[in-house]
């Protein structure tokens, strides 16, 4: 069925967190036919198509023709060269410019791709495969109300959306959401490799610390008492728990919790200032 190019959307870059967000996208509905990607790896375009039905391209200026909302998601570091490759169509069709890059302004982009431009920094997670991300977005003055609408719609299928008005904080928001799943994963091998020398069989340990997460994760989102209330509910005075949490404590877990997040929320700024 043809689509309306205005509802047509092309992403530049099609790695990990576009896939993620092409897979939310169709699994919810959006139909293939209304993404198009770029993307010069031939390998990752093929598996792009064949397990989506979306159009891909080599080139990043066939990808954008006719499309009303262009998905950047390419490295922060090949941001600047990109933008300022598609900055003449971008000047000639005013599409609405979404970007999931870390530490990339708004002001950046609308400069690289010849100023005046709505643009959205949005900072999706990978979990939006599954449609269980979290997506902080900000938007610059051009934006209005309905291109707002556009981006949210965009993102919604990745999760929820959550909007700042401050861009500043941004880069706490990929400190937090959008490198938050690594922290959870190396929490998981963490607790499979404790287990195991504790003397589980490695399987034992992988479904006992895995199960153990995703149940927990959805407590925390499904009860309505807060982390810490959880947390007390499972440690009985004296027992194996007050045993545990007394060692992460004394241990400086959540000094350390902090200063990665401090450490990551750093890093995205830099990634802006040494690709300006
Ligand atoms: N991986 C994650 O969890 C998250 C990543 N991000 C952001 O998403 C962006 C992409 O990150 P990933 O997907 O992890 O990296 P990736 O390396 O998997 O994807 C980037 C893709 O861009 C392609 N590419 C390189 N040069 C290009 C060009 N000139 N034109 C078009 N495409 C080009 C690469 O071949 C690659 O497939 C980054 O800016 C990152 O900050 C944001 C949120 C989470
Ligand atoms: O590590 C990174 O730079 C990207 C941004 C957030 C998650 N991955």
């Amino acid at each position: 069925m043809a689509h309306d190019t205005h509802d047509t959307l092309a992403f530049i870059g099609g790695g990990n967190m576009a896939r993620s967000l092409i897979g939310g996208l169709v699994a919810r509905g959006t139909p293939a036919s209304a993404i198009r990607v770029a993307e010069p790896v031939d390998a990752l375009r093929e598996g792009l198509a064949n397990d989506f039905g979306v159009a891909v391209f080599p080139d990043n200026a066939d990808a954008v023709a006719g499309a009303g909302t262009w998905v950047f998601a390419v490295k922060p570091q090949v941001m600047r060269t990109v933008c300022e490759a598609l900055a003449p169509v971008a000047q000639s069709s005013r599409p609405l410019i979404v970007s999931i890059a870390a530490g990339i302004t708004t002001a950046q982009l609308a400069r690289w791709l010849g100023g005046d431009l709505a643009v959205v920094r949005t900072m999706p997670n990978t979990p939006a495969l599954l449609g269980a991300g979290v997506t902080g977005l900000f938007a610059n003055a051009r934006v209005d109300a309905e291109g707002r609408t556009r981006t949210a719609t965009l993102l919604s299928a990745a999760g929820p959306t959550v909007w700042l008005d401050d861009e500043a904080r941004m880069d706490a928001v990929t400190a937090v959401s959008g490198s938050g799943p690594a922290y959870v994963f190396l929490l998981a091998e963490a607790l499979q490799a404790a287990g195991e020398a504790e003397g589980l069989p490695p399987e034992a340990a992988r479904t006992l610390a895995l199960q153990t997460i995703l149940g927990a994760g959805r407590m925390l989102t499904e009860s309505d008492v807060d982390a810490a209330e959880l947390r007390r509910r499972v440690t009985s005075p004296n027992g194996t728990t007050h045993a545990a949490i007394e060692t992460f404590e004394a241990g400086g877990f959540r000094a350390l919790v902090a200063r990665a997040v401090h450490a990551a929320a750093v890093r995205g700024k830099e990634l802006s200032d040494a690709n300006d």
